[in-house]
């Protein structure tokens, strides 16, 4: 009898590789982020992606950073978090845990409380020195929503796509 693999993903490293691989899926040129919903007993109930909203053009809305106010992405652009929220197969998030590339902007922070989820692990907190990072862990933290830098964990998971996979 052979023993079992021990180098298997770790709950967290799956769930994180979840909405890294979702994360792929957005066309935004500079930051790709994928979130991904997991509930209590450890399944995933929503996953998403940053993008614009359904029938809204990928090549029609602009993708730029800087420019007027509806020249640039961030007036359309739907962020991971809540398309994972959206996307979610059941109505109640109540103690869920939000598996997410970045740290939630004050605007996901909202929804994040509103929706129950109860802890957020990240990854990439690269906009901490801005403002709505600042407010987005001051309702956080009135809220009781923990959360927790993704750590002691391996640095990438490959995923093969050939038919030798197995
Ligand atoms: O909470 C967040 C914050 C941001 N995003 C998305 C929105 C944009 O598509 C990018 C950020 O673009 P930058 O060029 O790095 O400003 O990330 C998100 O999904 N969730
Ligand atoms: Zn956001």
């Amino acid at each position: 009898m052979s023993e079992k693999r021990r180098d298997y993903l770790t709950w967290d490293e799956y769930f994180m590789g979840v909405a890294c691989l979702s994360a792929q899926r957005s066309k935004d040129p500079n930051t790709q982020v994928g979130a991904c919903v997991v509930n209590r007993k450890k399944k995933i109930v929503g996953i998403g992606y940053n993008g614009f909203p359904t029938g809204c053009s990928d090549d029609e809305l602009p993708w730029a950073r800087e420019g007027g106010a509806l020249d640039t992405k961030y007036a359309y652009v739907c962020h991971a978090e809540l398309n994972a929220i959206l996307n979610s197969i059941v109505s109640d998030l109540e103690g869920c845990t939000l598996y997410v590339a970045l740290f939630p902007c004050n605007e996901c922070a909202k929804i994040i409380i509103q929706s129950g989820i109860k802890e957020i692990v990240y990854l990439s907190d690269k906009y901490a020195e801005t403002d709505i990072v600042r407010a987005s862990k001051t309702m956080l933290e009135m809220a009781g929503v923990k959360w927790r830098k993704l750590s002691d964990c391996r640095d990438s998971v490959t995923v093969r796509l050939s038919e030798d996979c197995v």
